[in-house]
């Protein structure tokens, strides 16, 4: 049993998996410059708001050490152009934003260049170690909340791949086999990228864990017909009413769960929460090549030149979701009030947020 890392720091190489090739390929690639970053992230090599985050802070700390300057203005305007370079990678997951912007912040702290470019390594590497740390939180809160329920379903891939390491949704299912503790977990395929059949198969089965694989339309008739017990789904943005985006499909899983009276958990770090907006109408919504619906494996599959739309992420309302499941506890309605609580008493404590 192993749970795979998708993103490694040696002290000097950045190393991704790259998650395009899975499942039949575990090829990892170097990463050396912020250009290689961009790519990775744009052409889902490294794919997951966590994961995006991590990576995009090691960009930039990267893109820094081939800045030659010695005047620390001008560095600081070469980081403003960095981040705002790496920020138009992917517009969803608010942890791209925020791990750069956490490392932006670093930079003022310096009195000379070379004290900049390290202060932004370091902050990346912290970035890296605190995801994990986290991750392993929000799978400990999540088992307990799944106590006496095995059948789960869940979309795309909120794992282990898709953070530092354990994932969120399903940090614990990894957790949960660690301990001897079996789960029956039905994973949707999640077109058009299929994260659900070629990542968190895949990722599941490196842990033992027992997957079944569903197609997306088959998952109100597997609630009914296996007697799912709960759902659970990862975040790419939270706002500040609880209302979550994430990867297309998972909306149809909230009304599901709604509809059949199980509980409907999203698993997120609070680096997900962005709070600069009120609700989930403001979440920008990536829109995706329209080969990725009208192609398979770059062959056509719908007559040339049809229309398409191609949302990679839809919102689903807070009143649908039974819990929001964070590294620092478990948040529940009425998630305007408890959201801005849990992150008040994280910031009286000094936490990074
Ligand atoms: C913990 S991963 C969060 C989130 O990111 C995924 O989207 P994508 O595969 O497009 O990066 C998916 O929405 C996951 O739930």
């Amino acid at each position: 049993m192993s749970i795979p890392l998708s993103i490694k720091w040696n002290g000097q190489q950045l190393t991704i998996l790259d998650q395009q090739k899975l499942p039949h390929l575990i090829e990892y690639v170097t990463l050396e410059t912020i250009e290689d970053v961009y790519e990775a992230i744009f052409s889902l090599k490294v794919r997951g708001a966590p994961a995006i985050g991590i990576t995009a802070a090691y960009g930039l700390a990267l893109g820094a050490q081939r800045h030659e300057t010695v005047s620390l203005g001008a560095f600081q305007q070469y980081i403003k152009k960095d981040v705002s370079y790496l920020n138009a990678s992917r517009p969803t997951a608010v942890n791209l934003a925020w791990a750069l912007n956490r490392l932006q912040d670093k930079v003022s702290e310096a009195t000379n260049v070379e004290q900049a470019k390290q202060l932004l390594l370091a902050e990346a590497i912290k970035i890296h170690e605190e995801d994990e740390a986290s991750c392993r939180r929000i799978g400990e809160h999540a088992l307990t909340l799944l106590e006496g329920r095995t059948k789960v379903m869940t979309i795309c891939n909120a794992g282990s791949i898709a953070t530092a390491k354990y994932g969120t949704a399903l940090a614990p299912f990894h957790l949960g086999s660690e301990r001897g503790r079996h789960f029956d977990v039905y994973a949707c395929e999640t077109r058009p990228v299929y994260q659900g059949a070629r990542l968190t198969v895949w990722e599941l089965q490196q842990s033992n864990v027992d997957v079944t694989l569903i197609t997306d339309s088959m998952a109100a008739h597997t609630i009914k017909a296996k007697g799912i017990e709960a759902i659970i789904v990862g975040a790419d943005r939270i706002a500040a009413n609880g209302d979550t985006a994430n990867k297309i499909g998972t909306f149809n899983l909230a009304l599901l769960a709604k509809a059949f009276n199980i509980p409907f958990y999203v698993a997120a770090p609070v680096s997900t929460f962005d709070l600069e907006i009120e609700d989930g109408t403001a979440i920008p919504i990536e829109e995706r090549n329209p080969e990725e619906i009208t192609h398979m494996n770059g062959r056509p599959i719908a007559p040339l030149g049809t229309k398409v739309f191609n949302p990679a992420f839809d919102v689903t309302p807070s009143q649908l979701i039974t819990a929001i499941i964070t590294e620092k506890g478990i948040i529940t309605a009425d998630y305007q009030k408890n959201i801005s609580r849990l992150l008040a008493a994280s910031i009286r404590k000094g936490e990074k947020i």
